[in-house]
């Protein structure tokens, strides 16, 4: 397979990179900047340092013809452009940013505070969470990759959504980044002298996350309403912590729920279920495409807590996006991505 990456100089772009470069069914990649283009990559990231590839600049006639999959790793407001030029007989595209995740054009520009994707694109674009969404997947010409806290959230509340267990207008979401989640650039917010020892809230009611979870949540119950979901930054450098509370609309035990977990993820070899009793951290899943969970019940009050921890550069982005493509392409969905994860 011939696979382009654009935005390749960011973090998401490199983390592709390095999982491709490995993957046993890739020909070639080639590395695209609208900035850079002409410089080596190996002068751009020095842990590149012997690879000889130069950044090419974006050509969309020449990449839809001669590309199997194109990669869009860039910030928001980019893909919604670009994805249109790019849609032809061959290549498959994977967007790792929220361009194409909303179906209403008008929640994205409400939530990204940007012109929205032509609706026909949006509408073909198919929602990346392969523990979800397989077969659709498989047969998709543009897949939408879900967003880091989406991709932690959703699959925590995935079955006992779908089993109608927990009250649909009661959901809170409290989560937890390491700052490359905020890609390469540092801000004010992100800078070592603030972030170090420091915990910070942010986006409150207003992170771009919000629509892209209630609208999955609302496909799976329609009864869902308008979810609390708050998001941290810890000064860390990778790894999302997703904790969920909600009330259980049914006398059930903590096995019980257990049970529904495993049998919902048993079959889904990156979903780990812990025993009762045992909670995930995000070194557990740090540079990989696990997601692990855990589920706890409080008898004395009848609620429920999840939490789900993922790498958001893997799971969150570049390792799902990888799995996706596995997918669409035909190739065995586990194809570069069973390492385990970095320890510690
Ligand atoms: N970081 C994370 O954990 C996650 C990120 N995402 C999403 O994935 C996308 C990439 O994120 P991330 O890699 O962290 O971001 P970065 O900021 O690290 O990198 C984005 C890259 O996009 C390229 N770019 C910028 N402007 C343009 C443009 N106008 N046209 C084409 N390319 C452009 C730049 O490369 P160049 O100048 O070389 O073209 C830049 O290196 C974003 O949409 C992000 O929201 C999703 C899930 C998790
Ligand atoms: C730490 C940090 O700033 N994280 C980013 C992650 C979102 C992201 O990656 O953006 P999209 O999924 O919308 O493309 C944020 O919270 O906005």
């Amino acid at each position: 397979m011939k696979i382009g990456i654009v935005g390749a100089t960011g973090y998401g772009g490199v983390e592709l990179f390095r999982l491709l470069s490995s993957h046993p069914s890739i020909q070639s990649i080639t590395l695209y900047s609208s900035s850079q283009a002409g410089e080596n990559v190996n002068e751009i990231y020095s842990h590149l340092n012997t690879i000889q590839d130069q950044l090419q600049p974006l050509e969309p006639e020449h990449m839809k013809e001669e590309l199997d999959v194109i990669f869009l790793a860039t910030p928001a407001g980019v893909s919604s452009e670009l994805t249109p030029d790019l849609i032809g007989k061959k290549a498959k595209v994977i967007d790792l940013s929220g361009d194409l995740r909303l179906l209403s054009q008008d929640s994205y520009k409400q939530w990204y505070k940007k012109e929205a994707a032509p609706d026909s694109v949006v509408q073909q674009a198919v929602y990346g969470l392969p523990e979800w969404n397989r077969s659709a997947i498989k047969s998709a010409k543009v897949i939408a990759n879900p967003g880091c806290f989406p991709t932690a959230a959703l699959l925590g509340l995935g079955p006992l959504i779908n089993e109608r267990l927990l009250d649909p207008s009661r959901i809170i979401i409290d989560a937890k980044t390491g700052v490359s989640g905020a890609g390469k650039n540092p801000s004010a917010i992100t800078h070592f002298a603030h972030t170090q020892e420091n915990l910070q809230i942010y986006k409150v009611n207003q992170h771009q996350h919000i629509p892209e979870i209630e609208q999955q949540l609302t496909i799976w119950n329609e009864a869902v309403s308008p979810v609390t979901f708050s998001t941290h930054l810890i000064p860390m450098t990778r790894g999302i912590m997703a904790t969920m509370y909600g009330e259980l609309t049914k006398d059930v035990s903590a096995q019980q729920l257990h049970d529904c977990y495993q049998a919902y993820y048993g079959e889904h070899p990156f979903i780990r279920v812990r025993k009762q009793g045992q909670y995930p951290s995000t070194k557990d899943v740090y540079a990989s495409n696990y997601c692990d969970m855990a589920i706890a019940v409080d008898e004395r009050t009848q609620r429920v807590t999840i939490v789900s921890v993922i790498d958001n550069l893997m799971k969150g982005a570049a390792s799902q996006a990888v799995q996706n493509m596995n997918l669409v392409m035909g190739i065995e969905e586990t194809t570069g991505l069973l390492h385990v994860p970095v320890y510690p």
